[in-house]
């Protein structure tokens, strides 16, 4: 049997994402990254078909290939709720908790999630893990102001926090803020970690998504998809 290339799975499960999901008439939040790409130009193609569908983006990156593509973006704040998130994750674990970030989009990805009555994760099997950090750094994003300070409470929780670079200077998120990505042994209680986290002066956000997702489309190697739910 021929193996699936990875772009091929990210595109399968996106799409099966956006077939079995979203509906006419719908609120839609567009996520971000390599794979919540396929889920977004798939939506294009509903649009194009007649759906009317109004979309709030997870970031600008996003919001500039919706509306490339003629999607309607529309500003959060002028929305009640989002019916479904079609977005990517970094790290999926059994009971559907995540780590997002890797494309620098946690924050404005978590406001959309938390207004979001379905949010439906798009992942190739590459992702699921047993334990949360397990393979990926956990991001946080932080205020610039006094960083290093932030990054050494961070520190105290027991990984290593790295700031996250990009062309020799440091990455700045669409919020203005830097990331550090932390590199844990393992995230054995990620609800714990997340609370002390949240408690550190000057983080803004953490990747952790934890009781956010109700659903994961997952693509395998041999081709198939299937869905994960809480
Ligand atoms: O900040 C980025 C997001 O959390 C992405 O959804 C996540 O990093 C997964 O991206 P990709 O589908 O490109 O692996």
């Amino acid at each position: 049997m021929t193996e699936c290339d990875p772009k091929a799975m990210k595109k399968a499960a996106a799409e099966k994402a956006v077939d079995e999901y979203v509906k006419d008439g719908m609120t839609v939040g567009l996520g971000t990254g390599s794979t919540a790409y396929f889920a977004i130009m798939r939506v294009a193609e509903l649009v194009k078909q007649g759906y009317r569908l109004k979309c709030v983006a997870t970031s600008q990156q996003t919001e500039d290939i919706a509306v490339e593509n003629g999607i309607e973006v529309v500003d959060i704040n002028d929305v009640d709720y989002i019916d479904v998130t079609i977005d990517g994750a970094d790290e999926v674990d059994p009971k559907l908790n995540l780590i997002k970030g890797l494309g620098g989009a946690l924050l404005r990805e978590k406001i959309v999630a938390a207004a979001t009555q379905m949010e439906v994760i798009v992942v190739d099997e590459s992702k699921i893990v047993e334990s949360l950090g397990v393979k990926t750094s956990l991001p946080v994003e932080v205020c610039r102001f006094g960083h290093v300070r932030t990054a050494y409470g961070l520190k105290l929780q027991g990984c290593e926090p790295v700031l996250r670079m990009k062309g020799g200077e440091p990455f700045v998120s669409d919020g203005g803020n830097y990331i550090y990505d932390c590199k844990f042994p393992q995230i054995d209680k990620p609800f714990f970690l997340q609370s002390a986290i949240d408690t550190i002066p000057g983080v803004v956000e953490c990747g952790l998504f934890l009781n956010m997702a109700a659903a994961a489309v997952v693509a395998h190697k041999d081709g198939t998809v299937t869905e994960m739910k809480c």
